[in-house]
């Protein structure tokens, strides 16, 4: 039996007075992809950015292939993000908008691996190519790509070191329909390929019925619900991942429904 790369035990954080996560669990296998679904506030980013090292847990652990990270040494902070990349929603902020897109896919490379640049320069060759993007692309300013290329250069930035676990937090969700698919299925082309795991953030169920085999939903800072994405939203058990499902506009759909529904579940 393969051992989880990444574990989360009893995570919870607290704002003052609000507990954005309560009690959090989960578990990831090598190869894996796990949905964290929900509604705006239910907790999803900030489980995702205590992942990825960038907000400190009140209590609870994370666990990177067998050992627990959130050290703040150099040499800890280096191994959780050689670990564990993220992906924000636009990457357009974290990308140094004075420096090619080359450059930008180069710098993890020389932080994490270092070596000749002539080999840096040939690994993000690779890169450009496995997320399909032309060498031209590759000598642009991030401002000159579209939305969906920046998303593609910001996959083969965290490739590069070749990490674990990939967390993507809401990844498509400011793209047009037609290049979400096309992200989508190249993530899963690359999880095929790599063997890469995958956190997947997101509010849209149809987004998370497609790149993900397991799923948790949470509400308020909770997992209300688990268990196999295409199971949990086929047969929905917890009456909000219900809400969810009915909030999706579809031929039918009853609103006022909808909005009774929430009316009895605040209620509870
Ligand atoms: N730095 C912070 N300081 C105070 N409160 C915060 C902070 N970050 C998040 N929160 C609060 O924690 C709760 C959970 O927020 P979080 O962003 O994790 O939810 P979410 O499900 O990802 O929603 P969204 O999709 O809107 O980001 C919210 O009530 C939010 O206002």
């Amino acid at each position: 039996m393969n051992a989880p790369v990444l574990s989360v035990t009893s995570l919870v954080k607290r704002f003052g007075h609000l507990t954005a996560v309560d009690d959090v669990s989960f578990e990831l296998m090598p190869g894996a992809s796990l949905g964290i679904v929900g509604e705006s506030g239910s907790g999803k980013t900030t489980t995702a950015r205590i992942l990825a090292g960038l907000e400190q847990p009140t209590s609870g652990t994370v666990t990177l292939d067998g050992e627990i990270v959130g050290g703040q040494s150099r040499r800890a902070r280096l191994r959780q993000a050689r670990l564990l990349q993220m992906i924000f929603q636009d990457p357009y902020g974290s990308f140094d908008p004075r420096r090619t897109v080359a450059e930008s896919i180069a710098e993890p490379l020389r932080l994490h691996a270092p070596g000749p640049a002539a080999a840096h320069r040939a690994r993000v060759g690779e890169l450009l190519d496995q997320v399909g993007l032309s060498a031209r692309a590759g000598e642009s300013l991030p401002r000159e790509l579209s939305g969906g290329q920046r998303q593609r250069a910001a996959i083969a930035r965290a490739l590069g070191i070749a990490p674990r676990v990939l967390v993507l937090d809401e990844a498509v969700a400011a793209l047009d329909v037609s290049i979400q698919a096309q992200i989508l299925t190249l993530l899963d082309e690359l999880r095929r390929d790599t063997g890469i795991s995958y956190v997947f953030v997101s509010h849209d169920l149809a987004v998370v019925r497609y790149i993900t085999d397991t799923a948790v939903v949470m509400r308020h800072g909770r997992i209300v619900e688990r268990g196999e994405t295409e199971q949990i939203l086929r047969s929905p058990r917890h009456p909000y991942t219900r809400l969810l499902l009915d909030s999706i506009p579809s031929p039918g759909w009853d609103l006022d429904r909808v909005a009774r529904d929430r009316r009895a579940l605040d209620a509870l």
